[in-house]
């Protein structure tokens, strides 16, 4: 198995949605990333910046999503990586984002994708 960084259930506010009322209003989303990463190196040295900070990727999360505006989650989640990736060096990204609120029925719907950077 290969080494990961993860978070798990992050919750984030965001203006999204097709429809001409979810345009107006904010939506919960929540997010679950797993990034690969050597975890041998930043274990070896005790060092931040070895690693992949979890905290400072989830803020950026927070920050994209209070900033952007798309009308599928889809969208959201494909330029959210490439900004992530960008700016964190991740080389392979699993993203799950759910949507709760949007079918009732279901206890979440939402897009899982993989990208290798
Ligand atoms: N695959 C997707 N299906 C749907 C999306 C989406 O973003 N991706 N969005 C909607 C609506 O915005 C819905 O969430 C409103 O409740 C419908 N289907």
């Amino acid at each position: 198995m290969q080494d990961l960084v993860f978070i798990e259930g992050l919750k984030a506010k965001a203006v999204i949605g097709v429809y001409d009322w979810e345009k107006k209003i904010q939506q919960d989303l929540v997010f679950d990333l797993e990034m690969t990463h050597d975890n041998r190196v930043p274990a070896e040295t005790d060092d931040l910046s070895k690693t992949l900070d979890y905290e400072a990727i989830s803020n950026f999360i927070l920050d994209f999503c209070a900033k952007k505006q798309f009308e599928l989650i889809e969208t959201l989640a494909e330029k959210l990586l490439i900004e992530l990736a960008d700016k964190f060096k991740l080389s392979t990204v699993t993203l799950t984002l759910r949507k709760p609120g949007a079918v009732p029925a279901a206890s979440a719907v939402g897009v899982k994708i993989q990208r290798t950077f």
